[in-house]
């Protein structure tokens, strides 16, 4: 059957809040008839199993903690060769000074349901290696969803759960199939996504969360209760594990109401160009192929009508430019680009957010089994975990401010997310051989990845159209680093992952080319494998040894009784790591931007565009500020709340629960949307 080219509501993006959109509103009336366009291709990949292999690495996450997860997969799907492209690459247009004139780049999703697909099931697809890839899953804290900046958000997705307590009022449990063991009740047990710790716990996971203890982050069962913060946990996955597959947007929201109805069109591979008005009232949108292959590069646009609303979910870099190039936007740009402005709007592609990180890797044992057990934590410990005064005092003035600002009085918020991957998150062809661990620092989140990445970066960016033309590449300056005051949270996870890598019993050493250039004099100088496991890999080698006191630093042969010093780091030292992090920094593909209205925002506390009508935005774009956390369950809520606002606009209500889940189990005793069929 032909997809209609007049439907009641349009949805642009397919992400996981448009997914979640656009299945919501379909299942709440058959009658509706509603239509989703995505840019990327069809991949029905939620037919496919995805197992739950033992995995290289297991996570374990801690709020202002870290995170040992399983790494790496998507890097295959970060491929750019211009025709199978798995993401939508975002590339500073300017040399950044702050990153000592890099230019960054941002990955965006292509897929269906969102970049957790594309993590996914696609590398699946690609590489075994890749099966082993989990989405991770976290959520805000408390308090970030209690900002007033975010108010607009709870209250949408509160008239479902008014009733509960405020931590609910966020609305999770609505979406939540959770499978972890917790001791709680802020979690949802028959919502459409699935939540477990998706398989074996490793013994590097083991060793990670007693040495991330040693260091003062002890371990909880449930970071994600919205208050728990400075802890270590399993870190939850997008996996059913009564199915061991994958749980994703598409396949929850979409699919699923596709297999039981008729009133939801998919249409993939499609670009949206523009929203079309009739004054300024949103009527339907304009899209183009998703790849500009017609004659001499015409613009082939098809045009469908929206009776009742146009609902823009094209993601954080994505929904800013549809809206530019529809004449919504600021009035000096829309008129140099000759663009009819429809909504004067400066806002629009301002205040672009990320969560940056920064990696470090290490050298672990060659057999590196070892197993310890758990190390839980209490209250008293948790607050230790926070940075002490002497530590803050360290950090600067401009940390400082912002410690006052956002974290001070909010205990429940991560100043950076640890996390900790059984494996060299690295090309390998460039590394020796041996076993690794990577330590991943977020800023923004929450201390998760040993990656540390910070949560609450003050960085910002923009993104803005260059041309009219739906397939120029937009000005983009991703800001990353441009507040100052983001350096030092990083800095200090980088040190203090370190300290925890160092107590792990697989620690081998560090891989000095994945570190901060330390003066070889320094004592934060970093010592690489030690001898005798550099013998225990190569035990016929003739050259094992020879060049270590040249080459490089060897370190100290493992020694179980070994009582640990922190590292002391001077001035230089700490130069030295600030000029690693402008090296290095990158995404963690959490792109939010936006401000309220009366800081010149976009959205009103319905979504619904300033200045036109039958236009709303649903997507992690109207976030006005930022979330502490990986921030796919964020999109899923902001799209939970943004289907219940249209939902009642329209005199509908939400069916709870949601349609069947493809290939979810049957709950025992549960009549619920996890039936098999
Ligand atoms: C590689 C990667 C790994 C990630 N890992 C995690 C993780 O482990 N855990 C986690 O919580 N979060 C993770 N994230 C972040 C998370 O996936 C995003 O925050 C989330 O997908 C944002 O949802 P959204 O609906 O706002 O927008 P998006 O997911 O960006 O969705 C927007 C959709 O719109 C489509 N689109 C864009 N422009 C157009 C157009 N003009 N016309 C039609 N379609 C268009 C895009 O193809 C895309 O499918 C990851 C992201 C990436 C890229």
């Amino acid at each position: 059957m032909g997809h209609p080219d007049e439907v009641d509501v349009i949805v642009c993006g397919g992400g996981p809040a448009g997914c979640v959109t656009a299945g919501r509103l379909a299942y709440a009336d058959p009658s509706l008839k509603v239509m989703l366009i995505e840019g990327s291709p069809y991949l029905p990949f939620y037919l496919e199993l995805v197992l739950m292999e033992r995995q290289a690495v297991q996570t374990t996450v801690m709020t202002l903690g870290f995170i040992d997860n399983s790494p790496g997969i998507f890097v295959k799907n970060m491929q750019r060769d211009g025709v199978n492209d798995k993401a939508t690459f975002y590339v500073d247009t300017m040399q950044s000074s702050y990153l000592r004139g890099r230019q960054s780049i941002v990955p965006c999703a292509n897929i269906l349901g969102m970049k957790s697909h594309f993590i996914e099931r696609d590398s699946h697809r690609v590489d075994t290696l890749f099966r082993r890839r989990k989405q991770m899953y976290t959520r805000a804290s408390g308090s970030d969803w209690g900002q007033s900046l975010f108010n607009r958000v709870v209250s949408m997705i509160s008239d479902a759960v008014l009733k509960m307590t405020s931590r609910l009022l966020v609305g999770l449990p609505k979406l939540e199939n959770y499978q972890k063991p917790v001791n709680n009740d802020t979690h949802g047990y028959d919502g459409p996504i699935a939540i477990s710790n998706g398989g074996t716990i490793t013994a590097l996971a083991q060793d990670f969360l007693r040495a991330s203890d040693c260091v003062g982050l002890p371990f909880s069962d449930d970071l994600q209760d919205l208050d728990t913060a400075h802890a270590t946990e399993i870190w939850a996955k997008y996996i059913n594990r009564h199915t061991g597959r994958r749980s994703d947007a598409a396949t929850a929201y979409v699919h699923s109401v596709m297999d039981v109805q008729t009133n939801l069109y998919l249409r993939t591979n499609s670009r949206v160009s523009r929203v079309i008005f009739e004054g300024t009232k949103a009527v339907g949108v304009a899209y183009v192929p998703a790849r500009n292959r017609a004659h001499q590069g015409q613009l082939r646009e098809t045009i469908v009508r929206a009776r009742k609303m146009v609902v823009l979910s094209s993601g954080t870099l994505g929904t800013p430019q549809i809206l530019e190039r529809s004449g919504v936007g600021s009035k000096e740009l829309l008129e140099k680009l000759g663009l009819k402005v429809v909504s004067d709007l400066p806002g629009v592609g301002e205040e672009y957010q990320d969560h940056y990180t920064t990696l470090s890797i290490y050298r672990v044992s060659n057999e590196s089994h070892t197993l310890d057990d758990f190390l839980r934590g209490d209250k008293e410990v948790q607050k230790e975990m926070r940075p002490t005064e002497a530590e803050l005092k360290e950090m600067g003035p401009e940390f400082n401010e912002l410690w006052d600002r956002y974290f001070k009085d909010k205990p429940d918020k991560p100043v950076m997310f640890g996390s900790i991957v059984s494996a060299a998150y690295a090309d390998h062809s460039l590394l020796p051989p041996g076993k690794y661990i990577t330590m991943f620092q977020y800023l923004a989140d929450t201390p998760s990845h040993p990656v540390i990445s910070q949560e609450y970066p003050a960085s910002r960016g923009k993104i803005h159209i260059s041309s009219p033309d739906p397939y120029k590449a937009p000005f983009f300056d991703s800001g990353f680093m441009n507040n100052k005051a983001d350096f030092a949270p990083i800095r200090w996870s980088y040190k203090k992952t370190r300290e925890i890598a160092r107590r792990m019993d697989a620690f081998r050493g560090e891989l000095t080319s994945h570190h901060p250039r330390f003066h070889p004099a320094s004592p934060a100088a970093c010592r690489d494998i030690d001898i005798r496991t550099a013998k225990e890999m190569l035990p016929n080698g003739f050259t094992v040894g020879i060049h270590m006191g040249t080459w490089h630093k060897p370190g100290d042969v493992f020694n179980a009784e070994k009582v640990h010093e922190d590292i002391v780091y001077s001035e230089e030292d700490d130069k030295a790591i600030d000029e690693w992090i402008a090296d290095h920094v990158e995404t963690t593909w959490h792109s939010l931007a936006m401000k309220p209205r009366e800081e010149g925002g976009v959205v009103d506390g319905r979504l619904n565009v300033f200045g036109t009508e039958n236009l709303k935005c649903v997507d992690l774009s109207i976030c006005p500020d930022n979330l502490g956390t990986n921030t796919y369950s964020s999109a899923l809520l902001v799209g939970e709340k943004g289907a219940s606002l249209i939902a009642e606009e329209l005199g509908l209500t939400i069916r709870i629960p949601h349609a069947p889940v493809p290939h979810a189990p049957i709950p025992k005793g549960v009549p619920a949307t996890q039936q098999v069929r």
